[in-house]
């Protein structure tokens, strides 16, 4: 059997906070704010896997007003979904991601991005794509108030 899940989440870009995205600390003068280390690409990973086998989303799982999950390693939370998806028999068939992002440049650090993207989630590197667009300066993206993701995930029972 087949399930289909998607993600889509955004954070606030502001000073003081590390850009760490899909695992990887990406050099920039500000960062993603969240009760987490506000991972926006590994939390709508999470999501989308949640959503694949009926399990809810990542803040039903790790609330953000639990002082355990404050300043939380996005790929630790990761994990333990993962470890949720497994439990219940799934395998990753395909992932594919966008970051939308006015800046900066995603691109130098996208085969980092789906390879620690790949060992999250016991797959191979082929199997986990990332990709970035900007919104051409429109909307709040455009302004470089904040940055979003969207994820599709397939997975299959085995
Ligand atoms: N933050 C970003 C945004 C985009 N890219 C790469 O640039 C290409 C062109 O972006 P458009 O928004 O003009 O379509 C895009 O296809 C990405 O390859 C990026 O690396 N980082
Ligand atoms: C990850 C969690 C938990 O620390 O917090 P945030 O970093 O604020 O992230 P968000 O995507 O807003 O929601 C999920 C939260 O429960």
């Amino acid at each position: 059997m087949f399930r289909i899940g998607q993600g889509f989440d955004v954070h606030q870009l502001t000073e003081n906070r590390p850009l760490i995205i899909g695992g990887i600390t990406i050099p920039y003068e500000l960062g993603l704010l969240g009760h987490s280390d506000a991972d926006v690409l590994l939390h709508t990973v999470a999501d989308a896997c949640l959503g694949a086998i009926g399990e809810g989303d990542i803040g039903r799982h790790f609330p953000d007003t639990d002082p355990e999950f404050k300043d939380a390693d996005s790929a630790k939370l990761m994990e333990q979904v993962w470890e949720i998806v497994k439990e219940k028999g799934y395998r990753l068939v395909n992932i594919d991601c966008t970051i939308i992002a006015e800046k900066p440049k995603m691109a130098p650090y996208i085969p980092q991005m789906r390879e620690r993207i790949a060992d999250l989630l016991e797959a191979t590197v082929d199997q986990v794509n990332v990709k970035a667009t900007t919104t051409e300066k429109l909307g709040f993206t455009g302004r470089g108030e904040g940055i979003a993701s969207q994820v599709a995930v397939l997975l299959q029972k085995v």
